[in-house]
């Protein structure tokens, strides 16, 4: 199976199906301008260098134990995604041998807590534990204990990279069943290849020969930004539970809804921007700038919604 591929159709039939959320074309062409006047194809990567980059084998290890984290950080209202990085960073700037995998592979909560260098107790921390457990464990059982093992793995393919990395850390299997379909997402597992290719600029390690294939990431920040531009229409009903606070359970009918409207809404987004500007634009491009964006209007945007889920 092509896992893109079955991102792809499997969110669209969603899309199509969907009762709780709808896409509005008119928005997308309307934000395809304004996005077409923001340069989309130049957006870095580690936006105020908040990353570890060594442009080695170390830069992999840490992408990919940032990555198999990168998950439900609003529980706790003061940790996030830029202390997970800084904090991962920062201790490896001490310890060069701080994310050896066996010593993952014997991670605990409290070890993790202070891996991240984060003064109270992680949200879902024995979880986040166990999952680094599984990172540590699979890289020694399959890769030599190295996460550029499993890049090289790939021979420079997008595809074949999310296949490796789903077949051998459940941890990153994100998809679920809608109306009695499987409809895949796998939002950590296509940022983790979407990160290498960022941090190694699209050479060497993140060198891959189909990267156009990956889609948007589907997170809980993205949908707020398609919100906000009208791109994403919630239900009355939906709407009144994002607003307040209300938290909507995993694999529901409107979380799984939620994430296939973004993903295909930045399809169409990206396709709209690329006629524009006469240029191809990668969908992680574009939803590195709806990230960016989202991340820097948080104060005045709508609340995301809230789902208790280890995929995003
Ligand atoms: N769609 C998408 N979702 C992303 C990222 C990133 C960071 N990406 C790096 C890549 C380039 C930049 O340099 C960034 O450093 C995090 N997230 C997700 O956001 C969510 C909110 O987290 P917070 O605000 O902390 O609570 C959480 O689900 C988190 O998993 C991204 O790029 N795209």
């Amino acid at each position: 199976m092509d896992p893109l591929a079955a991102v792809r159709t499997s969110t669209a039939w969603v899309v199509d199906q969907a009762k709780h959320v709808t896409i509005n074309d008119a928005a997308i062409n309307a934000a395809a301008k304004h996005l077409s006047a923001q340069s989309v194809p130049s957006v870095v990567w580690n936006s105020d260098d908040m990353h570890y980059s060594d442009g080695g084998p170390l830069t992999v290890q840490y992408l990919f134990l940032l990555d198999a984290l990168n998950f439900c950080f609003w529980p706790d209202s003061e940790f996030d995604y830029v202390h997970l990085a800084k904090g991962l960073k920062a201790s490896l700037e001490k310890d060069k041998a701080c994310l050896d995998a066996d010593k993952l592979a014997a991670c605990d909560g409290l070890m993790l807590r202070k891996l991240v260098q984060w003064k109270t107790e992680l949200p879902g921390e024995e979880e986040r534990a166990r999952l680094v457990r599984e990172v540590g464990t699979g890289l020694l059982s399959s890769f030599e204990g190295q996460a550029a093992n499993l890049v090289r793995a790939a021979n420079n393919s997008a595809a074949q990279l999310v296949t490796l990395v789903t077949a051998h850390f459940p941890g990153f299997r994100d998809h679920c069943v809608y109306r009695g379909r499987q409809v895949f997402l796998y939002k950590r597992a296509q940022i983790f290849v979407g990160d290498v290719w960022g941090a190694f600029e699209g050479r060497g390690l993140g060198s891959f020969n189909d990267i156009e294939a990956l889609t948007m990431f589907a997170d809980y920040l993205v949908p707020v930004v398609l919100r906000e531009w009208k791109i994403l229409d919630y239900d009355q009903v939906l709407a009144t539970r994002v607003k307040e606070k209300e938290e909507i359970e995993p694999g529901s009918a409107e979380e799984v809804e939620i994430r296939a409207a973004t993903i295909l809404a930045v399809e169409r987004l990206r396709e709209s921007v690329a006629k524009q500007i006469k240029q191809e634009v990668l969908s992680l491009q574009i939803d590195w700038w709806l990230w960016q964006y989202g991340e820097d209007n948080r104060s005045r945007l709508e609340p995301h919604h809230r789902t208790r889920t280890i995929y995003y």
